[in-house]
């Protein structure tokens, strides 16, 4: 991989980096010092022209979108609530998978009036409800959504769900399928043209270590 324009890459700190390691290992790019015990936010690699900054996952597509990062790896979840203005996304890395759900307490009576849904995720929320002509009451929160049914803040919630070990240790169950999630790859669009050469050395790197397995 012959990469001679400086690339900064956004990677979110949580399980997203836990995953993206391997796959930059495999393209030959590994950072310096150990990001487990390390304080820093920028992570100088084993590639003097790539480094890595480390930030919150719901901020990578702003990031990327400005141009202080040239490429990041953001949830699909986190996408669609940015709207991909700035980005272009060109490769599932087929990590942290999950699915989008709304979720509540079974059986429940949810009553003819306007529903309460408590989420992170507005945006991917209300489009999924004015699609089916619903019009609801979103209540915006920043986590610990399955509490919110539980306490009567909300009718229902829209949250990720991954084995669904979390909904079930609060009595609730899935109920509509919105959204399958994965992290994927977003590439700054002035980044893609002013750096052709270095990003698609380092996406097509990528793109064969995702299809190494
Ligand atoms: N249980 C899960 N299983 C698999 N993937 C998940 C799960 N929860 C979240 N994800 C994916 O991983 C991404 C990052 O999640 P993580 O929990 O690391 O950050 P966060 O705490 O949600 O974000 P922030 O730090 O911005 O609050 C999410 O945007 C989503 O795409
Ligand atoms: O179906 P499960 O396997 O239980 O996973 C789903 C849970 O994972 C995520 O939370 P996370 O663990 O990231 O906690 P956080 O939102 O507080 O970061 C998500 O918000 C759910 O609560």
């Amino acid at each position: 991989m012959h990469i001679d324009a400086p690339l900064t890459i956004a990677l979110p700190k949580g399980r997203i980096f836990d995953d993206t390691l391997p796959l930059l290992a495999r393209c030959g790019v590994e950072p310096l010092d150990d990001p487990q015990t390390s304080r820093k936010l920028i992570l100088e690699t084993n590639r003097p022209q790539v480094k890595l900054v480390l930030i919150r996952a719901s901020d990578v597509p702003t990031y990327v979108q400005y141009g202080a990062a040239d490429l990041g790896v953001a949830g699909k979840d986190v996408l669609m609530e940015h709207g991909g203005e700035g980005l272009y996304e060109p490769l599932d890395l087929g990590i942290a998978r999950c699915r989008l759900m709304v979720a509540g307490i079974p059986d429940a009576d949810l009553g003819p009036g306007r529903l309460r849904i408590a989420t992170k995720f507005v945006h991917s929320t209300e489009r999924y409800f004015a699609a089916q002509g619903k019009q609801v009451e979103i209540i915006k929160l920043y986590g610990s959504m399955e509490l919110a049914p539980l306490v009567g803040l909300s009718d229902l919630i829209v949250d990720l769900v991954e084995s669904g070990n979390t909904l079930k240790a609060n009595g609730l169950v899935p109920l509509e399928h919105i959204a399958d999630i994965s992290a994927r790859l977003v590439i700054n669009k002035a980044s893609w043209k002013t750096k052709h050469g270095s990003v698609t050395a380092l996406l097509d790197a990528l793109r064969q270590a995702v299809a190494a397995g």
